[in-house]
């Protein structure tokens, strides 16, 4: 009887090592990403930033991925040159995203300076830190996509759900240490400085750099211990421009791309301005304001690995992407609803929330290797994301315009530092809306996937 051959990818130390040393990168990146999001009021008292520059700013996190198709690119990068050297590339341009974001909020020499570019009007910091960040945002998704295409390597036909469900809690671990942690830091010392959350993150993404250099050791070995393809094989297999073709005309990764934009922009936008929301509405205090939306992500640590297991044991991967769906359609409108404004009903929510958003993307992003293959997978993964991005820059800044336009109720003074006071119903509406457009998509993937059999319903291990 031929004797099975064993590599790297069957030592589960092994495969479990790679996932915890790419999963620390990610948790740096997504500390950087939300750090600032908790500082709205701080920026507005101690940086004159409005909601609408604060929304501007927020949006430069898809300036490059949305229009100059840099997550496109990236993509197809990953594809050709695999995942070292991309995610190399990745990780060092999201620490030269986050000096240039550094420099900008800790520098006094753009003071009183008003910058116009195309149609947008805003200080000339604003524009420095976007730039910062839209940078840093090219880094940090292609770092996404990598990774994703990093845990399929390891974990096809094992326990691909659950790792995948380990490095998003992992990465959450990131978003909510930085929503708990912002303010505190920078009113530590007794001296209000903004910029010092970005210098901690600057310096946990310099970490996370050298921690993907160490995974890089190990994706080594990994090669070396796979049989080696033909050259015949290798042709075979590589990417072919021809290949984003087939993906964008394929119905199934349309509904997931659609179900995902949407779905995305009911959450990461709404958490830029979940801690506003609970001192504004729920009346929390600034310090302890970051807390209550920090349970989100903290809550999706122990969940999302709990599902994406479901998921690789049960199968029911569309059937949970609804279920998440309708999760977050009740926690916004019940965020809408103006007379529900105690603190402990905020905290029931944002749990409630963190459970919807630990359904959805533990059954969707192992749910594009069923419909794609493995060649296409990180141009997929890639194309996914800049579909998504398109949301990740438009919802942030359509938020802080409408709270600028029609929200604005009054004025308080706070830590001597005089901020505008807002009504959050019709953004939180706005929010609803993506959840119910979110739900729709999420049944019809359900029905293209009963038409065509991609198997999202089966489990993803294989006896
Ligand atoms: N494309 C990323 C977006 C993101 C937001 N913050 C950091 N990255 C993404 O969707 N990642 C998957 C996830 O569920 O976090």
């Amino acid at each position: 009887m031929e004797k099975i051959r064993q590599t790297l990818r069957d030592s589960a130390a092994a495969r479990w090592t790679a996932l915890a040393v790419v999963a620390f990168t990610m948790l740096c990146g997504y500390y950087l990403t939300d750090v600032v999001a908790p500082l709205k009021g701080l920026l507005e008292g101690k940086l004159g930033w409005g909601s609408s520059d604060f929304g501007f700013f927020n949006s430069a996190y898809g300036w490059f991925n949305v229009f100059l198709g840099m997550l496109i690119v990236g993509g197809i990068i990953l594809d050709k040159m695999g995942v070292r050297f991309t995610g190399l590339m990745a990780t060092i341009i999201m620490v030269c995203g986050t000096i240039i974001k550094f420099w900008a909020i800790s520098t006094h020499s753009l003071d009183g300076q008003v910058w116009k570019v195309l149609w947008f009007e805003a200080p000339a910091q604003v524009f420095i830190a976007g730039l910062g960040f839209a940078i840093f945002a090219v880094g940090v998704e292609v770092a996404g996509i990598t990774v994703s295409k990093i845990i399929y390597k390891w974990f096809k036909g094992k326990e691909l759900a659950l790792a995948m469900g380990l490095e998003m809690a992992t990465a959450r671990l990131g978003t909510g240490l930085a929503i708990a942690t912002a303010v505190p830091i920078a009113k530590a010392f007794g001296v209000v400085d903004v910029s010092r959350p970005i210098l901690l993150a600057l310096i946990l993404l310099c970490i996370g750099l050298l921690s993907f250099v160490m995974y890089m050791f190990m994706d080594k070995k990994l090669d070396a211990s796979e049989v080696q393809k033909t050259q015949a094989e290798m042709d075979e297999d590589a990417f072919k421009i021809s290949d984003i073709f087939k993906i964008i005309t394929n119905k199934g990764w349309w509904y997931i791309a659609i179900l995902c934009v949407l779905f995305y922009s009911a959450v990461f936008p709404f958490l830029k301005y979940a801690t506003d929301l609970m001192i504004n509405k729920f009346g929390v205090s600034e310090e302890l304001a970051g807390t209550i939306p920090s349970m989100l992500p903290f809550g999706t640590i122990l969940l999302t690995p709990f599902f994406g297991n479901l998921y690789d044991r049960k199968g029911k991967g569309a059937t949970i992407m609804i279920i998440g769906s309708l999760l977050i359609i009740a926690v916004h409108a019940l965020f809408s609803v103006p007379f529900l404004h105690h603190w402990i009903m905020a905290i029931i929510l944002i749990l409630v929330l963190g459970v919807g958003f630990s359904l959805v993307p533990s059954a969707m992003w192992p749910s594009v290797p069923k419909i794609i293959p493995e060649k296409q997978l990180g141009t997929a993964y890639a194309l996914i994301f800049w579909v998504q991005n398109w949301g990740l820059m438009g919802v942030p800044a359509l938020i802080g315009w409408v709270l600028e336009k029609y929200c604005i109720t009054g004025q308080v003074v706070r830590d001597g530092l005089t901020v505008n006071t807002y009504n959050y119903t019709l953004p939180m509406l706005i929010f609803t809306g993506f959840g119910v457009l979110a739900l729709i998509f999420a049944f019809l993937l359900k029905i293209e996937d009963k038409k065509k059999g991609y198997g999202l319903q089966l489990p993803n291990i294989v006896k």
